[in-house]
């Protein structure tokens, strides 16, 4: 039988993920400024080396907390559908800006790829992106292509393929908050550890509860409700922990 693995496309706005989505399956969905903006998630599937993918093409957001619906729901299919690799795409022409993004999916998850989209355009403009030093800080693989033209796509395919077979482990590397903010990631880590064993990653959650993210805790008693055992106590635990210290 053929496996079949997940992968999401996520990013700023207008990074290229739906022309990357459309090369990598072939679907003729619009891109561009204004017609072609993704704002409900599409799915498509592709085939690579014997292997089948469902691919999701997010919305494209500054961040991912509880700003938009948007926001909501690339975040929500991260943290909660687990795809097996995220991509995370920038625009190569304005990385500083699309880095924040891309540090936040690694809170989110370490299965990561990051792709430097419009690599054509910052040849243009004579930007130079050294993807070893990037690779190296941010500990999961960072690949140049360009989706218009084509190239550095055959990599990314490698790459996917590489990960799913295990040949390439990541190391995603962890944002350090200030000192008084690490104690109090540390004390809800624990708790947050001991509610979902894994289901969630627990550092993340800690960090949403700081941030007081009401939408969050409501979406997660939602998907939790009844199907945690013990350690749960009901709906109160995940948000009367956020106010435990
Ligand atoms: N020069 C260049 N342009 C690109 C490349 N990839 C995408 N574009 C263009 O960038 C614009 C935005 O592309 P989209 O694929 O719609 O971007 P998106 O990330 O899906 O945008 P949202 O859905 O709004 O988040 C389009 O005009 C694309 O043709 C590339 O590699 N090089
Ligand atoms: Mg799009």
């Amino acid at each position: 039988m053929i496996e079949q693995h997940t992968i999401a496309l996520a990013g700023n706005p207008n990074t290229g993920k739906s022309t990357l989505f459309n090369l990598l399956t072939g679907l003729k969905q619009h891109t561009g400024n204004w017609a072609g903006k993704t704002v409900d998630m599409k799915a498509g599937y592709f085939s690579h080396k014997d292997r089948k993918y469902e691919i999701v093409d997010l919305p494209g957001t500054y961040s991912l907390y509880s700003n938009s619906a948007d926001e909501e729901l690339a975040r929500n299919y991260i943290i909660f559908e687990k795809p097996e690799i995220t991509i995370v795409v920038l625009d190569a022409t304005s990385l500083e800006r699309n880095m924040n993004l891309a540090l936040q999916v690694l809170e989110m998850t370490g299965r990561v790829i990051v792709v430097m989209n419009l690599m054509d355009e910052a040849d243009k403009r004579g930007i130079l992106i050294n993807e070893k030093i990037l690779m190296r800080r941010l500990g999961v693989p960072v690949i140049k292509i360009s989706s218009r033209n084509r190239t550095g796509v055959d990599m990314l395919l490698d790459t996917i393929d590489r990960m799913i077979t295990g040949e390439i482990s990541t190391e995603p590397v962890t944002v350090v908050y200030d000192e008084e903010t690490e104690k109090k990631i540390i004390l809800l880590e624990e708790k947050a550890e001991n509610i979902f064993q894994g289901r969630l990653p627990a550092r993340w959650v800690a960090l949403r509860l700081l941030d007081g993210d009401q939408r969050l805790i409501e979406e997660i008693e939602k998907r939790f409700a009844g199907r945690l055992e013990d350690g749960f106590a009901g709906r109160a635990s995940v948000s009367t922990i956020g106010r435990s210290v």
